[in-house]
């Protein structure tokens, strides 16, 4: 059986919502056994819509969880912090107690909150897993996503960004063009360009011209296909889409507004790219604003528990 643990984020955010509605959605799986991190003394309407398809049984901890087997879907009631329900599934991951985590939206400032240091569950699952570089990439529809940078301020960008880091970018964004279905894994990696028209042979910024040719013969050595650097502003026009396997943005945003403009809630997983174990996640946020009104879409997290299933098989 292969042990999937969901984390349900922020208690003011909509990740139990979400989390309770995919579960509704999708019923047990074959060979499938699912783990809820939740707080104690929640409403019971959530688990109510998860009880009309699976077994639960309630637990306080992961480690008493852990033990159980059967068909099951394994309810752990906790009064840990949302940011240690993520440590400890992390660790547990790291340790293969654990075949893939799932995780619903989790502010960075209740991160901070828990007293940890760390900006977002990447950071966490990188401090777990003593891992040099991990990156953020985004599976949609109708085109994928991985970013050169993660939560740095836009005044950092430049500082941050080298040939090195966009290269180390480029690898992780390779393992997702070769987890495609074929003919996607034919087309092309993009990399887009930093500055207004990719800097127009350095009329307007140098980035292009330090990082890109480097870049290339980096990319023609690990047999990478690779095209760039592509103009930011017309890269994403959707008659490119299908061109590239995959996008490498530099910064957040720059692949993000993209991203979530194009696949908003109705699709779209965020999946962590140079951990040594299974993480998925939602594409959007804690949507505090719509918290407890039952109008949370939970599209993403249904993609986000499916691609942890799918990628922990390939990996056992
Ligand atoms: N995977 C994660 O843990 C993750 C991802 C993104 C943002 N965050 C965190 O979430 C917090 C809020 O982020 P934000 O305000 O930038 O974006 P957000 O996605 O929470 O909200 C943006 C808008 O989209 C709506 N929305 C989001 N998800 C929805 C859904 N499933 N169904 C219907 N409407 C939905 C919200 O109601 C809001 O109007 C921040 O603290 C951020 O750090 C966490
Ligand atoms: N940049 C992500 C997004 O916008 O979806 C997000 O903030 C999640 O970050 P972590 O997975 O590191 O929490």
């Amino acid at each position: 059986m292969l042990k999937v643990v969901l984390t349900t984020g922020d208690h003011d955010g909509i990740g139990l919502e979400v989390t309770a509605k995919a579960l509704h959605k999708m019923g047990p799986q074959k060979g499938v056994q699912f783990f809820l991190w939740r707080k104690d003394g929640i409403s019971s309407k959530y688990l109510k819509l998860i009880d009309q398809k699976f077994t639960r049984i309630t637990v306080d901890d992961l480690e008493e969880a852990l033990k159980i087997e059967g068909p099951y879907l394994v309810d752990i009631a906790s009064d840990l912090t949302p940011a240690h329900w993520v440590e400890q599934t992390a660790k547990a991951c790291f340790q293969k107690k654990v075949d893939a985590m799932a995780t619903a939206p989790l502010s960075k400032t209740s991160i901070k909150e828990a007293g940890f240091k760390d900006l977002g569950h990447t950071d966490i699952l990188k401090r777990v897993s003593k891992v040099k570089s991990v990156h953020m990439g985004f599976i949609g529809d109708h085109f994928n996503v991985v970013l050169a940078t993660g939560h740095l301020p836009i005044a950092q960008v430049t500082k941050h960004l080298s040939f090195s880091v966009v290269a180390e970018a480029l690898l992780h964004a390779n393992q997702v063009r070769k987890s495609l279905p074929p003919a996607q894994q034919k087309k092309p990696i993009g990399i887009l360009g930093l500055n207004p028209h990719a800097g127009e042979n350095g009329l307007i910024g140098q980035e292009e011209l330090l990082i890109f040719p480097n870049l290339k013969s980096f990319a023609k050595e690990h047999k990478i296909p690779i095209e760039g650097p592509l103009v930011p502003d017309a890269a994403f026009f959707p008659e490119n889409w299908k061109k590239y396997s995959v996008y490498v943005a530099l910064y957040h945003d720059q692949g993000l507004i993209p991203f979530k403009m194009i696949h908003g809630q109705d699709s779209g997983v965020h999946i962590s790219l140079g951990i040594p174990f299974v993480r998925t996640s939602v594409d959007h946020g804690t949507a505090k604003d719509i918290f407890g009104k039952n109008k949370a879409n939970p599209s993403s997290m249904l993609d986000a528990i499916r691609w942890a299933i799918k990628l922990a098989r390939q990996h056992s």
